[in-house]
């Protein structure tokens, strides 16, 4: 896991009382992920997870938490962050309220900003089939549609600008024929990024970083019956982006060969197809499909460089392995029209 930060029993005994949620029974820290301090805090009225911000400000929180309460709210599978009854939630219209308001669902606990989030039932499917892709595709594209009308805008942190900040800090860390790789993926996409096609693309608020390990199937059927999914978290990574670039981040975790990095084509077939049965993608997304699908590699090519060779302090850490996310670009920009014959029968419609 990552804890950065040890969290005192008191302290947050303290936090979940003040919000209403009784006294606090168990406090234990989570083992993954690799961004913020986890807690699952079990309480008198239930179970929750109590998320300590390592690098995220109090001034871009209340974006993730604002959009988790509206996607919630909207009856999506997201853990709705509990809010604080001594806290007034800013009035008016959301981009008028200044970046520094108080914002109910934010709270400091051990010096850093802190949300205590409902706690989401069921387990993680790292190895999914084409039906939990299916489920997948057809959650993501709802996400997408009730997230349409979310008030606040607030780009991709880890979008282009961060690319182009990040590749030069790495560079000095990976030999000759990666680096070469990616200084030409970077130039490609800044020049993709100018496109007429590109500005075309729809947008909105976007996870952009639904892996395996961020969504949650149900435990309780019978087996053999279809999969469910129970939930989405980890929003921190969220942000205001193209759907397409969303739907390449899921297509490159969910329907890729971990070993080999390689896509599966049945896996990838599910996922967009379901994806399309709630929204058809438009032209000029057919069109950018394959330089998302690198986009969306390179992104976490960079991230886990960064990552790797730039590490923080934790008492658990473990980096994600890079070189995965480099055969993953390299294969999506050998295979440009892997994802042509999915496209095929909804064009020719
Ligand atoms: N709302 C939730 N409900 C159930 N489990 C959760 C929830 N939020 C987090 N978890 C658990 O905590 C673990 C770590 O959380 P998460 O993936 O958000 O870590 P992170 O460090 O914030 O992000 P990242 O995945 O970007 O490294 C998850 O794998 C999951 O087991
Ligand atoms: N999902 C990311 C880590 C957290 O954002 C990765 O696998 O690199």
């Amino acid at each position: 896991m990552a804890v950065f930060t040890e969290v005192e029993f008191g302290e947050a005994d303290a936090l979940v009382q003040r919000l209403g949620m009784g006294a606090l029974r168990d406090l234990r820290g989570i083992e993954g992920g690799i961004e913020n301090t986890n807690y699952f805090a079990t309480t008198e009225s239930g179970e929750f997870v109590l998320t300590l911000f390592e690098r995220l400000s109090a001034e871009q929180l209340p974006y993730y938490l604002c959009l988790m309460k509206h996607l919630a709210a909207r009856g999506l599978p997201v853990p709705e962050p509990v809010a604080d009854p001594a806290v007034e939630a800013p009035k008016g219209h959301a981009l008028t309220v200044p970046a520094n308001a108080p914002c109910e669902l934010l709270h400091t606990v051990a010096g850093k900003p802190a949300a205590l989030v409902q706690r989401l039932s069921g387990h993680s499917e790292l190895a999914p089939t084409a039906a939990h892709c299916a489920e997948l595709g057809e959650m993501l594209a709802r996400m997408h549609i009730a997230a349409r009308d979310f008030p606040r805008i607030q780009p991709n942190l880890r979008g282009l600008a961060w690319w182009n900040e990040t590749v030069p800090v790495v560079l000095p860390y990976i030999d000759e024929s990666q680096a070469a790789l990616l200084r030409a993926e970077l130039a490609y996409q800044n020049h993709i990024a100018e496109s007429s096609a590109y500005a075309a693309l729809p947008r909105g608020p976007v996870h952009a970083d639904m892996f395996r390990d961020n969504v949650m199937f149900a435990t309780d059927g019978e087996p053999g019956s279809a999969p469910r999914l129970t939930g989405v978290f980890d929003f921190y990574f969220a942000g205001t982006d193209t759907w397409l670039f969303d739907l390449s981040v899921c297509l490159n975790d969910w329907a890729i060969d971990l070993a080999t990095g390689v896509h599966d084509a049945a896996r990838a077939d599910a996922l967009l197809s379901a994806y399309e049965t709630v929204r058809p993608l438009n032209a000029s997304e057919r069109a950018l499909l394959p330089a998302m699908l690198r986009a969306a590699a390179l992104r976490f090519w960079i991230s886990r460089l960064w990552d790797f060779y730039l590490p923080r302090e934790a008492s658990m850490l473990k980096p994600h392995d890079p070189t995965h996310f480099e055969r993953v670009l390299r294969w999506r920009a050998n295979h440009p029209h892997a994802m042509a014959q999915a496209l095929e029968p909804l064009m020719a419609a």
